[in-house]
């Protein structure tokens, strides 16, 4: 299989794939195209060497793949644009679009080429994304060598299309809710002594670690909340006025209240 990628649609996920591909030297810079309306803003990526264009045309008559990364209301255009483009015996296309299932896209495109779905993260830019793939028509290799593509970005699982949204609110928005819980401990990290610097770096380094206390034991969060909760101690103390508080009700209504806006509004 080449290994010409194009991205259409090069804003904030789509330059971080951009920049997830090219960062390990998975692909060469030269194989990649990024487009966009204003490319002003693709200037640090042509700097290093992909290719940028206006052309959705043009970037789709370069790439193999094409990722398809713009906002779910400006799909069914772009989709149409590059129709004509699109050959079913060389063409690959996979769209990080949220709530745009696979029949839509076969509804506009009207080709039989294999359509995947992508759900990454913004972490994909540092190579540490979770990346959820679905897929109708994906030869063993084309799903393969997507899997390899993904896994130089971060981790990656192929899942049932029915699960796609799900994917986006715990692997997509989960990056905006993290953040949210770190700057929380910043904001209470200030208010109990620290400068804003000090708090940042104790808050992200600290969740970082727990992340991968749980990922290299494969252990469960509350067998590792055992190991800190000295009893009468301070953390299960902080922890106990959390819960009154509502902190796992409120982040558990928080993701379904995501799941409802995805599957009923967008
Ligand atoms: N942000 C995230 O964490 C995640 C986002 N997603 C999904 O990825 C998609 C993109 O999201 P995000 O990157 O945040 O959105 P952005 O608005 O940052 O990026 C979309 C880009 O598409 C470009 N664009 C718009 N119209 C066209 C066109 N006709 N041709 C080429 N480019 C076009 C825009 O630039 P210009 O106006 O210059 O053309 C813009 O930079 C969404 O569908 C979202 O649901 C999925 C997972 C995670
Ligand atoms: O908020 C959104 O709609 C998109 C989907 C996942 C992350 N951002």
């Amino acid at each position: 299989m080449s290994n010409k990628i194009s991205i259409i649609g090069g804003g904030n996920l789509g330059t971080a794939i951009a920049e997830g591909l090219i960062k390990n030297g998975f692909i060469s810079p030269a194989n990649v195209m990024i487009t966009k309306r204003n490319v002003h803003t693709l200037q640090p990526l042509k700097e290093r060497g992909v290719n940028i264009s206006n052309d959705n045309n043009e970037a789709a008559a370069f790439g193999d793949i094409i990722i398809i990364a713009v906002k779910p209301f400006q799909v069914q255009e772009v989709l149409l644009s590059i129709k004509a483009t699109l050959d079913e015996s060389r063409h690959v296309l996979v769209s990080v679009v949220t709530g745009i299932y696979i029949k839509d896209i076969y509804s506009i495109i009207e080709k039989q080429l294999p359509v995947f779905r992508a759900m990454p993260n913004t972490a994909i830019a540092i190579s540490e994304s979770m990346t959820c793939l679905c897929n109708q028509n994906g030869t063993p290799e084309q799903i393969r060598y997507l899997e390899q593509t993904f896994d130089q970005m971060g981790k990656t699982i192929t899942i049932d299309e029915k699960l796609m949204d799900a994917a986006t609110v715990l692997g997509a928005c989960g990056t905006a809710y993290a953040m949210r819980y770190i700057r929380a401990n910043i904001q209470g990290g200030i208010e109990i002594g620290f400068s804003a610097s000090v708090a940042s770096l104790i808050a992200a380094q600290t969740v970082k670690g727990a992340a991968e206390l749980l990922l290299r034991n494969n252990s469960h969060p509350e067998q590792e909340i055992d190991k800190v909760t000295t009893p009468k101690g301070c953390t299960i103390a902080g922890l106990n006025e959390m819960e009154h508080q509502g902190f796992s009700s409120s982040l558990i209504k928080g993701l379904t209240a995501s799941y409802k806006k995805i599957t009923t509004d967008m």
